[in-house]
């Protein structure tokens, strides 16, 4: 590894101090006998300035680089408060490891193209700060989960079965059988609980869905809890005490790249918990208050989310759903059958759901009738439904979309930006 000093390190106290820097050219512009290249590298920017007197080389050198080439600089370091960070390198060298003549990506770059050319996206600062806060938001996660008594398990991707609805299945051959890819890991970790009782995983989840929306990817990164003994309303303090933390933290340890992306941090500061909790009931009294067209009984898309988020300044719950929008394994409500103990978190400035959660049916008779009711097929959950034969316990959790999750807290524009590579149905590469 090249000793190097990171770009965001060097600060005028180190005046008159030689320094090794290697990156990226970022910027660059020649104003009379000076070349001005500003240094990108994983930590930020820094200016360097070549003058002919330091080195006719090193200045040569700097004239004829291009955009976005890799470089090593060395040079002594001097205070100046016009440079960003309040310091600039005096360059007396110049090493360059390969020079690009013409970088495809340019200030008016589509969207489209951008994700075209992902690959090279990468090497914006901006992306990189989606991914520092992702990143961020993940680690506060695990931390959060060690320090409350979580054990993190690893379930498989390759499964037989549905568990959020057979038509958004990814299907694949498996030798002489057929497989899916993971729409999500809950019937793993609700075996998991037998032994653990609170268990958590990151895997990526598959969606075939067709719906092109903001919020929707074909491969997102699913962050899942389950827990025996807890019931929905335990459930839903564990989701908003993990949401609190991973956002609270991210402010804490990555607020300049917050801000790079939104100035008014008013929601994440009143994202503390409890958070506002509705019924399902309610949320669509307010939908029709608001002129909505939506009746009892039907599903609330992107669209009656985006609005209902309106009525309030941090994330929120909605509770009580009609049992005939909900997935099969969703507790009926003891108290209206017509309901079933699931809870969706949804997150302020129009951004919805997050969370997807409930409190499960442990009953084997009932859990068995309601796969009926599905038109699903009993003996495709024979293994899932043992675990309501041995040893049965209330038991709930919850799925949170990270790149959802990031998407609200930066306000981006699509869930898209929140991850590495996207995949939706027009994207497969890079
Ligand atoms: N362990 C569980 O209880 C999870 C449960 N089986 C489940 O998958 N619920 S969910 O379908 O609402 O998905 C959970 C969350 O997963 C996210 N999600 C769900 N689908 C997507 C797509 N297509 N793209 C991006 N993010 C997605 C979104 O934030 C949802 O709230
Ligand atoms: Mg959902």
């Amino acid at each position: 590894m090249i000793d190097k000093v990171y770009c965001a390190d060097v600060r005028p106290d180190m005046e008159g101090k030689r320094v090794k820097l290697a990156g990226w050219v970022y910027r660059k512009r020649e104003v009379g006998k000076k070349v001005f290249i500003v240094l990108r590298d994983s930590s930020g920017v820094v200016q360097t300035v070549f003058k002919r007197e330091a080195s006719e080389e090193a200045y040569a050198e700097a004239k004829k680089v291009g955009i976005e080439s890799s470089v090593i600089i060395e040079g002594t370091v001097k205070a100046d408060p016009r440079a960003p960070g309040g310091a600039e390198v005096q360059a007396d060298k110049m090493e360059i490891v390969q020079n690009v003549d013409f970088f495809p990506i340019t200030k008016d770059a589509s969207d489209e193209f951008l994700l075209d050319v992902r690959h090279l996206h990468l090497h914006s600062p901006k992306v990189s700060s989606i991914m520092k806060v992702k990143g961020t938001m993940m680690a506060a996660a695990r931390e959060w989960l060690l320090q409350n008594g979580w054990y993190e398990v690893f379930p498989p991707i390759l499964v037989t079965g549905a568990v959020e609805g057979g038509s958004t299945l990814f299907k694949l051959k498996y030798f002489d059988r057929t497989a899916y890819l993971s729409q999500s890991a809950q019937l793993y970790l609700e075996a998991a609980i037998f032994g653990l009782e609170k268990v958590w995983s990151l895997t990526p989840s598959f969606r075939a869905e067709k719906s092109r929306t903001r919020r929707h990817l074909t491969e997102f990164w699913h962050l899942e809890l389950e827990a025996a003994w807890m019931d929905l309303n335990d459930i839903l303090k564990v989701e908003e005490e993990l949401v609190s933390y991973m956002v609270q933290r991210t402010l804490e340890l990555r607020r300049k790249d917050v801000e790079t992306f939104r100035k008014d941090l008013k929601t994440l500061r009143n994202t503390v918990p409890p958070f506002p909790r509705i019924s399902y009931d309610e949320a669509i009294e307010i939908l029709q208050s608001k002129g909505v067209e939506i009746e009892w009984g039907e599903d609330m898309g992107a669209d009656e989310e985006r609005i209902l988020t309106q009525e309030f300044e941090s994330p929120f719950f909605v509770y009580g759903y009609p049992k005939h929008i909900k997935a099969f394994y969703m507790k009926e409500d003891p108290e209206d059958p017509r309901k079933v103990l699931a809870a969706d978190m949804l997150a302020p400035e129009g951004y919805g759901e997050v969370i997807g959660g409930s409190q499960r049916e442990d009953s084997y008779e009932k859990l068995v009738q309601r796969i009926l009711e599905e038109g699903m097929d009993p003996k495709d959950y024979e293994w899932y439904l043992d675990l309501r034969k041995y040893g049965s316990v209330p038991h709930s959790g919850f799925g949170l979309g990270l790149e959802r999750l990031v998407a609200w807290v930066l306000k981006l524009d699509h869930v898209r930006w929140a991850t590495l590579f996207p995949r939706t149905p027009s994207r497969l590469y890079p």
